[in-house]
């Protein structure tokens, strides 16, 4: 039998001590178009297996597209993204497995309490009822939900359904997390306990990237960050690297450009 590729054959990519070292997720020349918008422009992009990954660009910049072509929720119009190997578009169940996902907006089925919502995640990526049961009550007490499992979804806060979103994404203990603004809206505790998760996901082995506007977070949590802005990466690599001996925040203003020095608007002055 010939010796078939990874994403040929649907199968994640071998581990392990003595496996080569295949990228936790590879985007080659993902690009998106909406009518006349060119919303990412050939982003090509390696995130090391094990790595924190931090996605940082301006408004706009095209970094929710991206990640949803990463993850199968938005195909692509040229490109390739591979999961540990496995192409997420010529292979999505074998793709999907791997990942746990914060979408940006998420819609969620939010007639359910937070529990049932969670069990619903884990019994549908076809885990045990045992093993989910015992795992949505750890997850819930650890995001702060504990108190409010049996509350329905549509009655939670912008905050509370971020963190219930969460936990849906981590329940089935993927081996790779991509999480869109995963902090927004959420309090300083909560976010100072999800950090602990992930970082501790992140020492035993786990990949994450996370999307985010909030630089100093970014360049405290993340080993590795891509600048993306204009539907391209402007720069990637570790956050030593990128940031150059600046502050991560000054770097990105230097790479993205456009501060406003405020002329104008000499009307809001005139109260
Ligand atoms: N469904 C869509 N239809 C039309 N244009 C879209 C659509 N989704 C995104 N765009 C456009 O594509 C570009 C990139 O959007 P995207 O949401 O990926 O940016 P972003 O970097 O995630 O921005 P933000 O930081 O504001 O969330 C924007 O110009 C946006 O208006």
């Amino acid at each position: 039998m010939t010796y078939q590729p990874p994403d040929q054959q649907g199968q994640p990519a071998p581990h392990g001590p003595s496996a080569p070292t295949v990228p936790a997720l590879s985007l080659l020349g993902l690009a998106k178009r909406f009518g006349d918008k060119i919303a990412v422009d050939g982003i090509t992009l390696d995130v090391p297996a094990g790595s924190f990954y931090g996605v940082v660009g301006p408004n706009g910049a095209g970094k929710t597209t991206t990640l949803s072509m990463a993850t199968g929720l938005l195909r692509p119009d040229f490109g390739t993204a591979l999961v540990h190997g496995v192409d997420v578009w010529q292979h999505p169940l074998e793709a999907k497995k791997l990942m746990g996902i914060l979408p940006d907006g998420v819609r969620l089925f939010d007639r359910l309490s937070g529990e049932q919502l969670v069990t619903y995640a884990g019994l549908l990526r076809g885990m045990d009822r045992d093993t989910v049961t015992a795992r949505v009550a750890e997850l819930l007490a650890a995001l702060d939900l504990g108190n409010d499992a049996g509350t329905l979804v549509v009655d939670y806060s912008a905050g509370m359904t971020k963190k219930i979103a969460l936990a849906s994404a981590l329940i089935h203990a993927p081996r790779l997390l991509v999480l869109d603004e995963p902090f927004e809206s959420v309090d300083p505790i909560s976010a100072a306990n999800i950090r602990d998760i992930l970082d501790r996901y992140v020492a035993s082995g786990g990949t994450v990237i996370v999307s985010s506007h909030v630089m100093d977070l970014v360049q405290r949590m993340c080993d590795h960050v891509a600048v993306v802005a204009g539907g391209r990466v402007l720069a990637a690599g570790t956050v030593e690297e990128v940031r150059a001996g600046a502050s991560l925040e000054d770097r990105f203003v230097q790479l993205v450009g456009g501060r406003n020095h405020t002329e104008g608007l000499e009307w809001l002055r005139t109260f």
